[in-house]
Order: structure tokens, then C-alpha cells, then sequence
């Protein structure tokens, strides 16, 4: 559904890639995280698949089509299968929360019909059936941002682009926008999420993509914000009575100063000794026991 294959994109004036041989696929349906610290090519990865840039070198695929081959005439189409959200919200001030999501479906040609259908249908999906005739400044940050989903998928696009949807909210409204964008999710819309909010990736438990430096370092089916770091342990110290080298008993040496019998004869013989060692095999292991409890 989305291919990166080695993309890297170096913006003019620049001397390091905000891109770097990045090469990943999400697929249909899917939900995927972005992480990784300010700068380290999250936004530019959306943008590129939302054909805001071209890569440098490499090559982007969405929905099986060659992103360097659409003509210019028909990116406006192939927009209609990505809807893209903010971390600034971005509405219409002037207009209400009907009017701004119904925009997105008359930009495309929708009759008011369509429109008078679909957009109650996507305000009831983010939970704001009622707020229809509210302006955004009479609206919560987590209302506007639920208009603003509802405005990107409301011409039921395949990809949903989230940048940072959660930056500007508190964390229990941001848990409640997360709810819609996985509500979203499930209704089969893929969602590519770039983040720096590590209780919500820690929580959703998805898959995380980490950038650094432009580089893909880390793609985890079920991912955390932060790996955890393995902790350094001292190695065991190493078994020395197991390691020395084959000492001669004095059982041993006796039996070999009176011809040479068989080692149950002399272990038996050396029972007390404190210099004895354990036997090597497990037939003479269970003879020691015997012979241990016996001697108690
Ligand atoms: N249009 C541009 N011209 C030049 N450099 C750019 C441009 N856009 C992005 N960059 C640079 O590319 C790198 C990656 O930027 P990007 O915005 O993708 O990072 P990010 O991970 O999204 O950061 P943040 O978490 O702060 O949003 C940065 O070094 C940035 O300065």
C-alpha cells in the first residue's frame, strides 16, 4: 500500500539528507507509528507520500502506483485517497463544523446530497453529532482536532497521514483522539501517525517505525516509544572447581601403587577423604550417594 524503497531526499542548501536510504512498506489497513527526535525526517516522510516532495534518489509507491509517475494533472485525484492531519488543526475559522468537514466533499464535486449523508454519518465517528453549527473558537482543542479527522476521512480515503495529531492536548483528550484515529483504523482506513507522545505509542501497542538522522533505525511489529535499554550484567564468574584440570586422588594414586582396579574400588575407598572429587559419570554419581548416605 505504501513503498518506500531507498529514498533519500536532500532539500537544496542542505549538506545531510533529511532522508536516508529510508525503505519500508506499510500495508493495507495497517497503523503505524513514527518516531524519533525533532528533525529526524518524520514529516518528510508524510509528505512525501502525500506528494508534497519528491525524493532525491529511490522511489515511493502508494497503492501500487509509481508516485514519480503521476502527472501533475492528476495529483489532485490522487489526494482523494490521503487524508492528511495536524497538529494545528487547520479549519476554516469562518466556517461551522458542518461546513468545514462538507468542504472537503465539495472541493471534490459531491452534490449536496452526498454531503447532507455523509457528513452527519463521519461527525458521528468522531463523536461530535450536535456541534454541527459550532464555529472552531467555540470548540475544545480536542473538538477541532476531531473535526479535522473528520474533514480528512470523510471522502473515505485508503491512508490517513496523522503529524503529531496529539501535540497541542492534554493527555486524557489525546487518549480520546487516539480512540477515533483506531476507530478509523478498524473501519479499514491505514494510519501512518508521526509522534513524540510516548504514552500513547506505548500504550496502542503497534507497529513503530524510528527515524534518526534521516535513517530508519528501528521497525518493530509491536513497538514502544523507547526500547528498554538491556542492562549491563557482570558475566557469572566462571565455575573454577569445574574448570581445573583432572587432579590425581589419593585414592587414585594408592590404587594405581597396588595394580589397577576398577574407579568404583577406589572412590569407595576414599569415601571420607575431604580431597575427593565427584565422580565424572552418572553410574558413578549414584554410587557416591549410596555410599554419602551411608557414611551419615
Ligand atoms: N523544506 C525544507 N528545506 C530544507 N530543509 C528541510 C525542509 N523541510 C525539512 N527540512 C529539514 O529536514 C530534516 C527533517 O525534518 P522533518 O520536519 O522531517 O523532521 P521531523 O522528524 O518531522 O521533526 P519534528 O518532530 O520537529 O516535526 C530537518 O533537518 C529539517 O530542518
Amino acid at each position: 500500500m505504501i513503498r518506500f524503497d531507498h529514498v533519500s531526499k536532500l532539500f537544496r542548501g542542505q549538506t545531510d539528507p533529511a532522508l536516508d536510504d529510508v525503505t519500508f512498506e506499510i500495508l493495507r489497513g495497517e497503523f503505524a507509528f513514527l518516531v524519533g527526535a525533532s528533525g529526524s525526517g518524520k514529516s518528510t516522510v508524510l509528505r512525501h507520500i502525500l506528494l508534497e516532495e519528491h525524493p532525491t534518489e529511490g522511489q515511493v509507491h502508494v497503492l501500487g502506483q509509481d508516485l514519480q509517475k503521476i502527472s501533475l494533472r492528476k495529483v489532485p485525484f490522487y489526494r482523494r485517497n490521503v487524508g492528511m492531519v495536524f497538529q494545528d488543526f487547520r479549519l476554516l475559522a469562518n466556517k461551522t463544523v458542518f461546513e468545514n468537514v462538507a468542504y472537503a466533499q465539495k472541493v471534490i464535486g459531491k452534490t449536496r446530497g452526498q454531503i447532507r449523508q455523509a457528513v452527519p454519518e463521519v461527525l458521528k465517528t468522531v463523536g461530535l453529532q450536535g456541534k454541527e453549527d459550532r464555529f472552531p473558537h467555540e470548540l475544545s482543542g480536542g473538538e477541532q482536532q476531531r473535526v479535522a479527522i473528520a474533514r480528512a476521512v470523510v471522502n473515505k480515503p485508503a491512508i490517513l497521514l496523522a503529524d503529531e495529531p496529539t501535540g497541542n492536548l492534554d493527555p486524557a483528550t489525546s487518549r480520546e483522539i487516539m480512540k477515533v484515529l483506531r476507530r478509523i483504523n478498524r473501519n479499514g482506513t491505514a494510519v501512518v501517525m508521526a509522534t513524540h507522545d510516548v504514552s500513547i505509542v506505548d500504550e496502542a501497542k503497534q507497529r513503530v517505525i524510528e527515524l534518526d538522522n534521516g535513517a530508519i533505525v528501528r521497525d518493530e511489529e509491536i513497538g514502544v516509544y523507547t526500547p528498554e535499554i538491556v542492562k549491563y550484567e557482570e558475566p557469572e564468574a566462571p565455575d573454577v572447581a569445574a574448570e581445573q584440570p583432572h587432579r590425581q586422588t589419593i585414592a587414585e594414586a594408592m590404587a594405581e601403587r597396588v595394580g589397577k582396579p576398577d574407579r568404583r574400588g577406589a572412590s569407595a575407598a576414599v569415601v571420607d577423604s575431604p580431597t575427593t572429587r565427584l565422580p565424572e559419570h552418572d553410574d558413578d554419581v549414584s554410587d557416591w550417594a549410596d555410599d554419602e548416605e551411608g557414611s551419615r
